[in-house]
């Protein structure tokens, strides 16, 4: 990598501002995948033993720059502090008097961590007086986020205007392993890409039909495309305004001889949860007033057999909704072949990731990312903001 990192700069004694991706899963409150924080510790812990001072900032959901209690960080410090073995002292706010006290206290080797930076309207603009705001905490820029490292916000990208901004170790590491696996790709190259992150997710669609050889479409994205088909798709997961775009896909994947796979069958529920009535249906079958929740049998067999005969596999996304154990049966036939096939497999993204871990699986992928929408643009050949904006070598 061409830009400076944490082991390039000189960082006893200051303070550091490190942006690192704590968005983790939670359910009723509790952290169900650890798996991002387990992965910034490397940056953390040598910034500490370099006598460093600490100031971690993160995201967590997505508040649209309102304060919502349910997404303050306070269960990701306890669970920080828990992984690190040190006290982290846990702001309030992500900026402002009470938190510039705070880091002026702050000894030597010590870990704060401030409230979510979307709790901020400034952050998602990349508005320049927060990323200053955020800048004047601090003498060094850290990006540990590669998980939010497309995102163009003012604690991933603006601050590094103020002051030295280089890479964390874990940023470092997801561009190399990433690098090296797409700088010229071992064939059959097959793309998966699920989730609920529609908007998103079908805008990379496109440029993975210039270098995949298969891609494999489930989850909630699924829907635009079969609507787009002109099929029936009740109450499923739908992104209106992307139908002649999902449909310009289709046509685009049959001109470059790339294997464009949707689902055959799809589970359906009358309700989101556990106790519901399911029913599986060819796509042609789904009944109005039901909703696509996973992929059918026919669906996991058959994704099932491109991955095998994969050299390379990168899966963003999950097949269903995977944390309803009767919802999860895609995901986890999809986690299955990765883990099988002698293909190198990248799994990417937080739910992804999240999937593979309940699954017990993650130690049989080559790399599991923290980064999801992230890998994926980065595979795209994309420039990512958050990587762009820190100082060259
Ligand atoms: N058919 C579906 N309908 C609604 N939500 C879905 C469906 N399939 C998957 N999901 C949901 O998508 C979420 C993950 O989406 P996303 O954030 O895009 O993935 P990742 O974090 O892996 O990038 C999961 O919480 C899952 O429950
Ligand atoms: O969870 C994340 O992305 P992912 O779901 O693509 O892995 C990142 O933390 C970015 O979050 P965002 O998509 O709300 O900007």
């Amino acid at each position: 990598m061409n830009k400076k990192s944490v082991r390039d700069v000189e960082v006893a004694g200051k303070r550091v501002f490190v942006r690192v991706d704590f968005n983790v899963p939670v359910e009723n409150g509790q952290i169900t995948d650890d798996t991002r924080i387990r992965e910034t510790l490397p940056t953390i812990k040598f910034l500490v033993e370099q006598g460093a001072k600490v100031i971690l900032a993160a995201h967590f959901g997505r508040p649209n720059g309102q304060v919502v209690e349910e997404l303050r960080l306070t269960p990701v410090a306890a669970k920080l502090a828990e992984l690190l073995g040190q006290n982290v002292i846990k702001a309030d706010q992500s900026v402002g008097e009470i938190v510039k006290a705070q880091v002026d206290a702050l000894e030597n080797g010590d870990v704060l961590l401030l409230e979510n930076v979307r709790f901020n309207e400034g952050e998602e603009k990349n508005d320049p007086e927060l990323a200053k705001a955020f800048a004047d905490l601090a003498d060094l820029f850290v990006n540990d986020a590669f998980g939010a490292a497309h995102r163009a916000h003012a604690s991933t990208a603006g601050i590094a205007a103020y002051i030295p901004a280089v890479s964390g170790l874990l940023m470092e590491k997801e561009l190399d392993v990433l690098g090296k696996a797409l700088n010229n790709p071992e064939r059959p190259f097959t793309a998966i890409v699920g989730g609920s992150k529609v908007k998103d997710k079908i805008a990379v669609i496109e440029n993975l039909l210039n270098i995949a050889d298969n891609v494999l479409i489930g989850g909630g994205l699924s829907y635009t495309f079969l609507k787009a088909q002109g099929y029936e798709i009740g109450k499923s997961l739908l992104d209106n305004s992307k139908l002649d775009l999902a449909l310009s896909f289709i046509e685009k994947a049959k001109e470059k001889g790339v294997n464009f796979l949707l689902p055959v069958d799809i589970v359906v529920t009358d309700k989101f949860s556990a106790d519901a009535n399911t029913q599986i249906v060819g796509i042609d079958g789904i009944p109005a007033d039901w909703e696509g929740i996973d992929i059918g049998p026919k669906t996991r067999e058959l994704y099932a057999d491109v991955i095998a005969k994969s050299k390379l596999v990168v899966w963003n996304g999950p097949m269903g909704v995977f944390e309803i154990e009767p919802f999860s049966h895609g995901t986890r036939a999809v986690a299955e072949a990765c883990a099988a096939t002698s293909g190198y497999t990248v799994i990417g993204g937080g739910d992804s990731a999240a999937a593979t871990e309940k699954f017990h699986l993650a130690d049989k992928m080559n790399h599991m990312s923290t980064g999801g929408g992230a890998s994926l643009e980065f595979m795209e050949g994309k420039a990512l903001p958050g990587v762009v904006a820190l100082n060259d070598k």
